[in-house]
């Protein structure tokens, strides 16, 4: 019996599709990563190295890289998608026709889709069609830290339990836990309401306001995640654990998050588009806002920190006048009735 283990294709060469196939190629998978730069794959395949994204970090001898989508899927047992959530829909239409049967699909891409703000597992549902195993990876993880094997902990969520389980299983090693749910829903818009949280306590920290007011964002914010989430119908619990609470407090205090270094900046007075251009890597609040505030209208739900983030970076308010906002608002109860009842 053949004891080789399942063959890996990570679409998306960006710091964090890197990280992953990095881990994944040295938990012994043969892996390929496909990207469209060719000097990406170049500087991969030669120098063992992501020079663009994950500089200084060598990556496994093993890892190859490749610029043809067609061959990185045609011997693949699984596939994960890591692109941005702007090429997400385009990344699984160019994989549908060339994935095999067998072959389930993951990705660790968060937000939404532009435009029509669809669940990535809609979508994915929508252009691979019934029957191919899904599942998000998401959790508190700065692909730098990966890279380098620090510890870290991800959840895994599927509506397949064993597919999750693969999924995790293929990731777990000796400093990477993966955790399994079967909540998608809560996963997803945890992943991708964070981003847009963690610009709110950057501003707040470039404006120098303070450890309070970063302790009472975060938690504020956590309250927006677990509203509208109970509202779509996914559960508190995974807004509590690494999908939620875990990614959206390392997203709003650590410097290695893009969007709260966004955040930072606009604090600072920097311009959107200076901070953007500065970050020089996707920083998915800047569309996410826009969705997230589309859902909270759909739903009825209000979302006072994430309504003032979208309004900081259309640039139609100050972060000035969006503290005065916040601070002005009407006293409440902290919970709404029945937040935590299912
Ligand atoms: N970095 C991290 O720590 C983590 C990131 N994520 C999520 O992972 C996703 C990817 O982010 P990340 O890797 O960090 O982003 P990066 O900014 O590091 O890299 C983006 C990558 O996406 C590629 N890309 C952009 N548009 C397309 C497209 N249309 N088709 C194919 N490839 C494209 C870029 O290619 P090119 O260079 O040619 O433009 C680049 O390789 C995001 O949703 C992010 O939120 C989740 C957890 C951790
Ligand atoms: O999702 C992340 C960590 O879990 C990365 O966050 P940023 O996209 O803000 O860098």
């Amino acid at each position: 019996m053949s004891t080789a283990k399942p063959a890996v294709a990570v679409l998306g060469s960006g710091s964090w599709g890197t990280a992953l196939a990095s881990l994944i190629a040295r938990n012994g998978h043969p892996t390929t990563i496909w990207g469209r730069d060719p000097a990406q794959i170049a500087s991969i395949n030669q120098r063992h190295e992501n020079t663009r994204y994950l500089p200084g970090v060598p990556l496994p001898e093993s890892l190859v890289a490749t610029g043809d989508l067609a061959a990185a899927v045609a011997g693949a047992d699984l596939v994960l998608v890591v692109t941005p959530s702007h090429a997400f829909t385009e990344t699984l239409k160019l994989l549908a026709p060339h994935r095999r049967a067998q072959a389930g699909v993951a990705w660790a891409t968060k937000g939404f889709e532009p435009g029509s703000g669809r669940f990535l597992h809609e979508v994915a549902g929508d252009v691979l069609g019934d029957g191919v195993p899904l599942a998000i990876v998401t959790g508190p993880s700065f692909a730098k830290e990966v890279a380098q094997g620090l510890p870290t902990a991800v959840t895994v969520h599927s509506d397949d339990e064993a597919f999750a389980l693969e999924v995790a299983e293929t990731l777990h090693g000796p400093t990477f836990r993966a955790y399994t749910g079967n909540d998608m829903l809560g996963a997803e818009l945890g992943g991708a309401m964070k981003n847009v949280l963690a610009v709110a306590t950057g501003v707040a920290d470039g404006m120098n306001l303070g450890l309070n007011a970063r302790a009472g964002l975060i938690t504020r914010g956590l309250n927006e995640m677990l509203r509208l989430n109970v509202a779509l119908g996914g559960r508190a619990e995974t807004l509590m654990g690494l999908a939620g609470l875990g990614d959206l407090v390392l997203t709003s205090t650590g410097d290695l998050s893009r969007n709260r270094r966004l955040g930072l900046a606009l604090g600072r007075g920097q311009s959107i588009k200076e901070a953007v251009a500065a970050i020089g890597q996707v920083v998915e609040s800047v569309q996410t806002a826009d969705e997230v505030m589309r859902l909270g209208e759909r739903h009825g739900i209000e979302l006072p920190i994430s309504a003032l983030v979208r309004e900081v970076l259309h640039e139609r308010i100050t972060p000035i006048e969006g503290l005065k906002r916040l601070l002005a608002r009407e006293q409440k109860p902290e919970y709404a009735e029945g937040l935590f009842e299912e």
